[in-house]
């Protein structure tokens, strides 16, 4: 079983390195053709409710608000929220799944109004709630989005004309923090304006929301173009549209800059929206983004100087996407710190790199590209998974602060306001 497995995914590989469209699903026996078996509808329609059921050898299905589900019973057994089961109070599963029988079967299924009972072989009970069965099932999450956004170019993002979010309602509402980060969540940059111009001062706008994320860069850090560092952000260079830390195997979630003073000439941030560019290419050519889905690729950054010695490397796609609904969350873009492609055969590195220059051409597409000059007291929030950054070169002193913040933390201070994220 398992070589069969195995084997299975290793031609599944090979198709899509040589260009087949690949969808990683294992192929189920059909039980149906084993065991044919004369199979009976439910049907209750009711004025309000409209509900189709079928008990299948080795499925559950149901038609119920628009849609066809189908549940395997070790899921339905799986998911009992009776009190034996389950614990209510804290979300946490009481039942041992391993004692479940993978070939369990309910013994009768009845609804009643909205509830639909199985009593398993030993006499147990599992009621589930239709509202529930839609909510939680593959068929439903295939059709929602886990996190709504607005793709933006300069226009579109210019014309939304986001407000910014004053440091006071920041720190002291829950109101202008639930506001900001609404805007954070659909944009995947947000500004909070009159930050008196400190490093303390930006910490506790991190510490508003998150934790802050801790890393080889330090947890606040501050920085100038002396040369500190063995990177190029510590210089007065251009730096072309990048995200950070492609070389974490989690790379930061959130970016937060604080321009506390620039005496000279250009510095100006660039922002391109990741996803608006991955969208196009996805239009353009779907086989391309689907590539840029599936080829892992490293980044490193290998750093000596002073006493700074790291060596770190991360391995992901470019573009990672959910598998079930296909939906983009991470794009991971530093053509500075991509590492030598050594994992991937010649003739798919090929099609890699044709699928990355249409990328990059979306990426630098002057139309999709937003300036900004940062300012004291005005605070940029970029969320690092999504929107990339760069800047243009610049002369005299600048000092910028800032830190990553860890993305749960983030979310999770999105969701306790009440917000989809
Ligand atoms: C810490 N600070 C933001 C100043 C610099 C981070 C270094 C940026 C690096 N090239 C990267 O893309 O990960
Ligand atoms: O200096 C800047 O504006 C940004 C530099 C940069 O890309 C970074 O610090 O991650
Ligand atoms: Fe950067």
């Amino acid at each position: 079983m398992w070589c069969h497995r195995l084997s299975h995914l290793q031609s599944k590989l090979q198709n899509l390195l040589r260009g087949g469209v690949t969808y990683w699903t294992f192929q189920q026996p059909s039980f149906k053709s084993l065991f044919p078996l004369a199979i009976q509808w439910h049907h209750t329609a009711s004025k309000s409710l409209n509900c189709n059921w079928q008990q299948h050898e080795d499925h559950f299905e149901l038609q119920y608000a628009n849609t066809v589900m189908r549940f395997d019973y070790v899921w339905l057994r799986d998911h009992c929220r009776s009190a034996s089961c389950y614990n209510s109070k804290t979300h946490q599963r009481s039942l041992d799944t391993a004692s479940v029988d993978l070939c369990i079967k309910p013994k009768t299924i009845r609804l009643d109004e909205t509830t639909l009972f199985f009593t398993w072989p030993d006499g147990h009970v599992t009621k589930y709630d239709l509202d529930w069965l839609v909510r939680n099932s593959y068929e439903g999450q295939k059709q929602k989005v886990i996190q709504p956004r607005i793709l933006w170019n300069a226009e579109i993002y210019q014309q939304a004309q986001v407000p910014s979010v004053d440091f006071q309602s920041f720190l002291e509402t829950n109101e202008g923090l639930k506001n900001f980060l609404q805007n954070f969540l659909l944009y995947g940059i947000a500004f909070v304006e009159n930050v008196p111009p400190t490093q303390e001062h930006t910490e506790k706008l991190a510490e508003r929301i998150s934790l802050i994320r801790e890393t080889i860069y330090g947890r606040m850090w501050y920085f100038t173009s002396d040369f500190s560092r063995g990177d190029t952000a510590y210089t007065k260079l251009a730096l072309d549209r990048h995200t950070d830390t492609t070389y974490f195997q989690e790379p930061c979630g959130i970016q937060v800059f604080h321009c506390l003073k620039h005496e000279g000439t250009g510095g100006r941030t660039l922002l391109v929206d990741g996803f608006y560019a991955a969208e196009q290419v996805l239009q353009k050519a779907p086989e391309e983004f689907e590539l840029l889905t599936k080829v892992p690729l490293k980044h490193e950054y290998i750093e000596n100087v002073g006493e700074c010695h790291n060596h770190m490397i991360g391995v992901g796609p470019v573009l990672n996407i959910y598998p079930w609904n296909k939906e983009l969350y991470l794009i991971r873009y530093n053509n500075y710190d991509r590492a030598v492609i050594n994992t991937v055969p010649y003739d798919v590195v090929h099609r890699w790199y044709t699928a990355h220059r249409t990328l990059t051409i979306e990426l630098r597409r002057p139309e999709n590209e937003f300036w900004v000059k940062l300012k004291p007291g005005r605070v940029l929030f970029i969320d690092n998974w999504r929107v990339l950054h760069g800047r243009e070169s610049f002369t005299g002193y600048r000092q910028l602060c800032g830190c990553y913040l860890t993305r749960d933390d983030v979310l999770n201070t999105a969701r306790l306001l009440g917000l989809q994220a």
